[in-house]
């Protein structure tokens, strides 16, 4: 896709992963895993690469990403951070499964 275009959709399957809808499902997505907050001081010894929703607005709006495969590894590493911290049927691991069936359907739109 044109350049443009493609940056475009990003942010346009970006704005529908953070609607006010999923607010059950995107909020330990929507800013930056704060493992003081959250209480879990090894979150950093596991995950290496954190990333979170605002963080890839921040990259998209400041022309950190060139192509929108660039957009979609930091979505995908969102999500794998999610599932290497948070064990499987654990809330947030679901929360992390429906939220990247939503990034799926919307990406291949
Ligand atoms: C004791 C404990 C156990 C699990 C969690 N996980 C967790 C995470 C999280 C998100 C992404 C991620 O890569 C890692 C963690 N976000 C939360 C939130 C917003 C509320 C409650 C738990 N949360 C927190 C504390």
């Amino acid at each position: 896709k044109k350049f443009a275009t493609e940056l475009k959709f990003c942010e346009e399957v970006l704005n529908e992963l953070k609607k006010p809808k999923y607010q059950g499902i995107n909020a330990p997505f929507l800013i930056p895993v704060d493992p003081v907050a959250l209480g879990i001081p090894e979150y950093f010894k596991i995950v290496k690469s954190p990333m979170d929703l605002s963080t890839i607005t921040d990259n998209l709006n400041s022309g950190h990403y060139t192509n929108s495969k660039d957009f979609e590894a930091d979505i995908r590493l969102m999500f794998k951070n999610c599932y290497k911290f948070n064990p499987p049927s654990t809330a947030v691991n679901v929360m992390g499964q429906e939220l990247e069936a939503i990034f799926n359907s919307e990406w291949q739109r």
